[in-house]
């Protein structure tokens, strides 16, 4: 069974067409790397998923129903930056994630239940090597370790679908390499299905299962937002070729060198 399908998809803003009739189906598991120009939708195409906006036309579906229009544990998400919760620490910003899961009312819980989630927290901040931060706040973090903090802020709660707006866009070569393992290696433990969005499309062939364009089919010279962004390629990853790679180069212009 798709774990996300999309029928046909469209989503407007007044007369702004962002996407037309996107059609895709996505088995778990899968590794989903998105690029495309800049506005073209890609936000906007997450922002559908994880239920923060919804389609103008069209079905899209979660687990063969109709996804929620607000977001649930099912689906975390993580963007290029100020993802995490400046005024609390390391420690209590993956925590918080945990207990307004356990408890969407209070926010908080109590004994033995804030033990169990703080060791829960520890262990995952382990795993995404911040375990000697714990007390530390967002401010005192470099860049990638925020970003460390915003993937274990996320996969606390367990979803089973994970989205990355440009998670690793603002870091440093070496460090978006060590990110490259940590996003690798979360992905093989966990099996979750992720979208990631990324403006590097080497990025983009290197970690992902399958890669998809947005573009537009059609442009109206006079009229720009008359038509919006589909996916034009869908690949499957490991069978591709040095042209194909060098097509979509040219089709992206010329900063994904
Ligand atoms: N809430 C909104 N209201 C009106 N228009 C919006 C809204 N959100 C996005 N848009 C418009 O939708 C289009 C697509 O924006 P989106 O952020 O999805 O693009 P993107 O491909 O992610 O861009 P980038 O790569 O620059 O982040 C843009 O024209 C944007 O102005």
């Amino acid at each position: 069974m798709n774990v996300i399908e999309a029928r046909h998809l469209w989503k407007e803003y007044g007369d702004n067409v962002v996407l037309e009739n996107v059609s895709l189906a996505v088995k778990a598991g899968e590794f989903i790397t998105v690029v495309g120009t800049s506005g073209c939708g890609k936000t906007t195409f997450l922002k559908l998923l994880l239920g923060v906006e919804t389609a103008t036309r069209g079905d899209l579906l979660l687990d063969g129903k109709p996804l929620p229009d607000e977001p649930n544990a099912d689906r975390g998400i993580v963007f290029q930056r100020y993802s995490v919760f400046p005024h609390l620490n390391v420690l209590e910003n993956v925590m918080l994630g945990a207990e307004l899961a356990a408890s969407p009312f209070w926010g908080r819980t109590f004994g033995k239940r804030r033990r169990a989630i703080r060791e829960q927290a520890v262990a995952m901040l382990e795993s995404v090597g911040l375990g000697t931060a714990l007390l530390k706040y967002p401010s005192e973090l470099s860049g990638g370790m925020q970003q460390r903090l915003a993937l274990a802020q996320a996969l606390i709660k367990k979803p089973r679908i994970l989205l990355l707006d440009e998670p690793f866009g603002a870091l440093d070569p070496g460090i978006r390499a060590d990110m490259h393992q940590l996003i690798l290696s979360i992905w093989r433990q966990t099996g979750l299905t992720i979208f990631m969005i990324t403006h590097d499309l080497k990025e983009g062939f290197y970690l992902g299962t399958r890669l998809w364009v947005f573009d537009k089919r059609r442009h109206d010279p006079q009229a720009p937002n008359r038509f919006g962004a589909t996916i034009t390629y869908d690949i499957p990853l490991g069978h591709t070729d040095r042209t194909t790679l060098h097509t979509i180069q040219q089709s992206l212009g010329a900063n994904h060198d």
